[in-house]
């Protein structure tokens, strides 16, 4: 190892780079985020107390991931917590660098998952659900924010444009000044994960934002499911969505999280359907859809999340609703390499394959 490339509080990674601690004066806020057991009823006030102690005596450096909750070690701990992970230090202290425990002021979340299945609602004859509800955080989407590995930054971004928009809402900033809609649009090839990365988003934010909303749910909307075999029914359908997602909006305390995937079905150009190659319920829709949404935009505690998969077809009314249009593309080279490094991790840790290095 060249010695002349470190100075004295240098650190040598495994893949040789050479790892500095940030300037010593700067403090930067880390979330770490506790799951309490299924059976826990431990209050978050004292878990936060008793991880924030654990931690301060381990005396660690801080880097993304699971902490390892050792046996013995705390018993409020061991009886209640069932794991504890920091998330998101690679967006404050870019690569090659770690936090040490003197520069951090911790965030600490507390979460308990929901175990419950999806309801849905049904609307019809043929009894089609027209949408389907989580409370969050849902132990179906636990895990799927690590599980997505994209270019730098992207989730990050996403995070924190969502994580603002909620706070300036919450804190009543002048939409006339600053404005936001609360509405995202995730574009581009299929099967990119984009509908994985809003279920993912929306439970990081209900994690994130439990001190605030003591409830959290996803509404994930059946787009489908809203165009009528009768002619013109179909505008109608969508307001008696949109007036149950109001119901639910009314409790202040409760966050929602409103996922709309192909919104292009629900939003196609209007001007197609004036050139005379659509039917006119389309226009129907689309307009209901954006009234809807302009509605909704006077309440603090809804957040839209939407996918595309042909951008071009959407109304473009809608496309400048949403305050973040973010493309998501194939992964490059290296996410491809942690996606399937991961895939052969779990295929080991399930033993279904064995590592040549463990092989007698
Ligand atoms: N970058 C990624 N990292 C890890 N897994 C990924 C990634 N992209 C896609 N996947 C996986 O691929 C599958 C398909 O993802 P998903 O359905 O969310 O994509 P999509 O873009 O919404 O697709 P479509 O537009 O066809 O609905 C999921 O199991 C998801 O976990």
């Amino acid at each position: 190892m060249d010695m002349a490339a470190m100075d004295s509080c240098g650190h040598e990674m495994a893949d040789g780079h050479v790892s500095m601690p940030l300037p010593a004066e700067e403090k930067f806020t880390v979330a770490v985020e506790v799951c309490l057991k299924a059976n826990s009823t431990a209050r978050a006030d004292d878990v936060r107390q008793a991880v924030e102690r654990m931690m301060e005596k381990r005396s660690m450096a801080y880097v993304d991931g699971p902490i390892p909750v050792v046996l013995g070690e705390d018993q409020f701990i061991d009886e209640n917590v069932e794991s504890i992970c920091i998330c998101d230090t690679d967006s404050i202290i870019g690569d090659n660098r770690f936090l040490l425990f003197w520069q951090i002021k911790l965030q600490i979340n507390v979460y308990q998952l929901n175990e419950d299945e999806p309801g849905e609602e049904t609307e019809g004859d043929e009894e089609i659900a027209t949408f389907y509800e989580w409370q969050l955080p849902s132990k179906d989407f636990h895990g799927l924010w690590e599980s997505l590995v994209y270019d730098s930054g992207v989730k990050q971004r996403l995070l924190k444009y969502a994580a603002s928009a909620l706070v300036f809402s919450d804190m009543g900033v002048n939409t006339k000044l600053i404005s936001w809609n609360r509405v995202v649009l995730l574009h581009g090839p299929p099967g990119t994960g984009k509908t994985s990365l809003c279920r993912a988003l929306a439970q990081k934010l209900a994690i994130r934002f439990r001190q605030r909303y003591s409830q959290a749910q996803l509404i994930e909307v059946n787009a489908h499911s809203l165009f009528s075999k009768w002619f013109s029914e179909s505008g109608k359908l969508v307001t008696k969505l949109f007036y149950k997602i109001h119901e639910l909006v009314e409790d202040g305390e409760s966050l929602v999280i409103i996922l709309i995937d192909e919104v292009e079905s629900l939003t196609s150009a209007r001007q197609a359907a004036l050139s005379g190659s659509e039917p006119s319920d389309s226009i129907r829709v689309v307009n209901a859809v954006l009234t809807q949404l302009d509605g909704l935009k006077k309440r603090p505690n809804v957040m839209v999340l939407t996918t595309s998969n042909i951008t071009g077809a959407i109304d473009i009314a809608f496309v400048d609703r949403a305050d973040i249009k973010a493309y998501i593309g194939p992964p490059s080279v290296q996410p491809r390499y942690e996606i399937l490094r991961s895939c052969m991790a779990e295929l080991q840790r399930a033993g279904i394959i064995v590592s040549p290095m463990c092989q007698g």
